[in-house]
């Protein structure tokens, strides 16, 4: 069985980085995605191995599940319905398997992603065999959310074939969660940003999860809803950041 999720980006209207701090601000999703596509080997493919390609980076990682079991033997039982953080000994375990795959230098920063992922998958899945394929319409490190897209659309992946999201498998074309569902895939996508971001206000996976506009403050999401399509025009200076450096510097 596969599935594939979607996860947009977004803009920041007013408030950017003050939100962080407690302030109001507004965010509005845009129509550039990242999409996932997840499935699980069938038996007699007889692969033991969690595998995860970036497409659009040329990345492609494999971890046999065994060596996840040695690294990770603690996972105890992995409960899709309860969104946990994650401990600064998780993540040093993680980062071992990371680095074991030796991301070429020039590509380094993609490891925040990867580290993400291993920590949404096996919290979700154990010690599950799978492969998993990323791409992306979005700029990465250029404010427009790229990394809140990736943790939403894994989140939904990941959700989509657990035993906590029920959905119509006969069905073509894309599927809107229900709004429990969307809860449990933004409760998750945050514990992922906090992986990339360090600090993160939350706005940009919520704006990502529900789509359309939104206000949001401490953590409090108010849904702006618009009939009228908003026209923006994002230049992309190409300038990138990180916004995890720019965050903890304030
Ligand atoms: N398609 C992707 N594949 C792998 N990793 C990704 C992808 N998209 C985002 N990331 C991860 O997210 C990081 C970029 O996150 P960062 O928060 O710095 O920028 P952004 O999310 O694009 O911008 P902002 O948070 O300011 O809106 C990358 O370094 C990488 O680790
Ligand atoms: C810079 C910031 O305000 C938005 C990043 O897109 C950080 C955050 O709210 O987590």
């Amino acid at each position: 069985m596969e599935v594939r999720a979607r996860a947009p980006g977004k803009i920041i209207l007013a408030g950017e980085h003050a939100v962080v701090h407690g302030s109001t601000a507004v965010a509005a999703s845009i129509d550039l995605y990242t999409y996932v596509t997840l499935g699980f080997p069938t038996p007699s493919d007889n692969d033991d191995t969690l595998k995860l390609h970036l497409k659009d980076m040329d990345l492609e990682f494999s971890w046999p599940v065994g060596r996840i079991k040695e690294v990770l033997p603690d996972l105890g039982s992995h409960a899709a319905s309860s969104p946990s953080s994650c401990s600064s000994e998780t993540i040093k375990a993680i980062t071992t398997l990371v680095e074991e795959q030796n991301i070429p230098e020039a590509k380094i920063g993609l490891s925040s992603g990867v580290t993400t992922f291993l920590w949404l998958y096996t919290s979700i899945h154990g010690y599950k065999p799978a492969k998993t394929v990323v791409t992306s319409e979005l700029p990465l490190g250029s404010g427009l959310g790229s990394s809140a897209a990736l943790c939403v659309a894994f989140s939904a992946a990941l959700l989509a074939l657990s035993d906590s999201v029920t959905l119509d498998f006969s069905h073509q074309g894309w599927q809107m969660f229900g709004d429990s569902e969307l809860d449990l895939v933004n409760k998750w996508a945050f514990e992922g940003e906090k992986i990339i971001h360090g600090k993160p206000s939350g706005i940009d996976n919520t704006v990502s999860t529900y789509g359309n506009m939104i206000k949001f403050r401490s953590g409090e999401l108010t849904r702006i809803k618009t009939n009228m399509p908003l026209k923006m025009l994002i230049t992309n200076t190409k300038v990138g950041r990180n916004t995890k450096a720019l965050v903890a510097s304030f």
